[in-house]
């Protein structure tokens, strides 16, 4: 069946707790993983034993110009598979048991067979820690995850390898003979590692990690503790330089032990035994060259895609950050839009406030504002201000007889002529009714009489025209106050404006009356 290729995180390292064993995870009973861990446990038990018993312990070999003799052990194999895939403990233990009970059957003493069997566990514990600690894909199936694989099985290889020194101590093998078991002992579970166990994990890994991803989904990316990573670089340090003691101490003793050369076959083994000494030193300068590419490598793509994805989160934030420019310039000018609105509804308002509706002039109000301001000004400036107060004569006439609709069209033409025929500075207001008030800044009595006599002719003339009826022949009264001789403020003065008019209507009417001559 093909598989999805699983995404790199699934392929790291993450070990599941051992208590899955006896435990319920959730509403899985994993009775496969059980009964397949109890079946590679009976497995490394029964293939540790017929190491034994077959024979099988060592192969001679001649590798590089040095004889060795290979170490092989299958149920190493099958351990490391279950350390890689599933979790420390669950290939530990049955190397533990399969170990112990092989030490036992070759007659190893128990308290030396129950320390020596501790040998493998404490490779695979740099296993772990190494995967575990580098987040690497576990599967070898990449560049670096194969330079990774190589320099970190040669240093659990190195730890795993430290039994061959109890094997050697009880066996009473003399110096010479406990050098090459040393040396067969890590090359060959190096080797097996290499051979065996990578194929392996490279075709069987990614299916087993997608199966138990599936089985067990990961909750969240743990962060790994400092520790881990520490211990994990203190165990790849360790392991080189134990190894390289190691290899020239037990190599100095059996050299040491070799009597003289006196024969050809004396020095045959002489060099041999330089041969085997120095393969040592080769193996720690391929695996350093490992980890230094391995450690390139991974460095260089770390960095390579933290300034991509820098690169990347730069672009996005611009994006984001033109964006909001955007967005804020168009709220902006939204804004500005609806505060001109609201601007033009305001002036609207106050105009509003100010005007008489049916005339379009100013009202009473806002003479009361205005007028005391004009005569601050006239005041400041040593100026004349003329205020009239004019009244349209007989209009109840107008209304009676033509109409309401009549009186208001005459109301009108009446505003349109004082606006047509006043200066810019004067100003008009509809005073009541059908009272009119005219403010004239700067001008003299006379001024404004002669204003008031045209205006009261062109009114005369006027013809107002409503509903097919024709009126004209209009007269209008006004009195007239001038600041300051006549008042000294705006109602001192709309006061003697108001009796001069009153005395213009008691005179006739259509007539102008001013107050100085009350
Ligand atoms: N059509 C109209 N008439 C108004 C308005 N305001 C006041 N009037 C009328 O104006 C008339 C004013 O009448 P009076 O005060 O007797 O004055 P008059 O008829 O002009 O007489 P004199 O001022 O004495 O010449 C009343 O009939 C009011 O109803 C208005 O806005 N529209």
């Amino acid at each position: 069946m093909a598989l999805p290729p699983p995404s790199p995180h699934v392929l790291r390292y993450r070990p599941l707790p051992l208590s899955l064993l006896w435990r319920r995870h959730g509403d899985q009973t994993l009775t496969g993983l059980r009964l397949a861990w109890w079946i590679s446990l009976a497995a490394s038990v029964l293939l540790g034993l017929a190491t034994v018993a077959f024979g099988w312990s060592g192969l001679p070999l001649r590798f590089g110009g040095a004889n060795l003799h290979l170490t092989v052990y299958p149920p190493l194999t099958l351990c490391t598979l279950w350390v890689l895939c599933v979790g420390f403990w669950w290939g530990a233990i049955p190397a533990y048991l399969a170990t112990l009970l092989l030490a036992l059957q070759a007659g190893m003493a128990p308290e030396w067979a129950v320390v020596f069997a501790l040998s493998n566990p404490l490779g695979y514990f740099v296993l772990a820690v190494a995967y575990r600690a580098a987040q690497m894909p576990v599967p070898p199936r990449t560049g670096s995850a194969v330079l990774f694989f190589v320099a970190v099985a040669f240093i659990a290889s190195v730890f795993g390898a430290t039994g061959s020194f109890i094997w050697s101590y009880t066996g009473q093998v003399g110096p010479e003979a406990a050098f090459a078991i040393w040396q067969g002992w890590w090359l060959g579970s190096f080797l097996q590692t290499l051979v065996f166990v990578g194929p392996l994990l490279a075709w069987l890994g990614p299916r087993a990690m997608v199966w138990r991803d599936a089985q067990l989904p990961r909750h969240a990316d743990q962060l790994l503790p400092r520790w881990q990573l520490f211990a994990a670089s203190l165990l790849g340090v360790g392991g080189v330089l134990i190894f390289l003691w190691l290899s020239f101490h037990l190599g100095r003793g059996a050299w040491s032990a070799l009597p003289a050369p006196t024969s050809a076959d004396d020095a045959r083994r002489l060099l041999q035994l330089v041969n085997e000494y120095t393969l040592a030193v080769y193996w720690i300068i391929t695996v350093l060259t490992l980890a230094v590419l391995f450690l390139g490598h991974h460095f260089f793509t770390h960095w390579t895609g933290a300034l991509e994805r820098a690169r990347e989160r730069t672009a996005v934030e611009r994006d984001l950050a033109v964006q909001r420019h955007h967005e804020a310039e168009l709220a902006r000018q939204e804004l500005a839009a609806r505060i001109e609105e609201i601007q033009l509804l305001q002036a609207q308002l106050r105009e509003q406030a100010v005007r008489d509706p049916l005339t379009g002039l100013y009202n009473r109000r806002h003479l009361q504002d205005a007028l005391p301001r004009e005569l601050k000004r006239a005041h400041r400036a040593g100026a004349q201000v003329a205020v009239v107060v004019m009244d349209l004569d007989h209009f109840k006439r107008v209304n009676d007889e033509h109409g309401h609709a009549m009186g208001d069209h005459v109301l009108q033409a009446v505003a349109d002529l004082l606006q047509a025929q006043t200066r810019a500075g004067d100003f008009c207001a509809r005073y009541g009714g059908e009272e009119f008030c005219l403010v004239m800044p700067g001008a003299s009595a006379s001024q404004t009489v002669a204003r008031l006599h045209l205006l009261q002719q062109t009114y005369a003339e006027l013809c107002v025209e409503h509903s097919g009826t024709r009126l004209n022949g209009l007269g209008f009264s006004a009195g007239v106050a001038v600041y300051p001789q006549d008042g000294d403020n705006d109602s001192a003065l709309l006061n003697a404006a108001d009796n001069a008019l009153y005395r213009a209507k008691a005179e006739g009417r259509n007539r102008i009356c001013l107050a100085a001559k009350a």
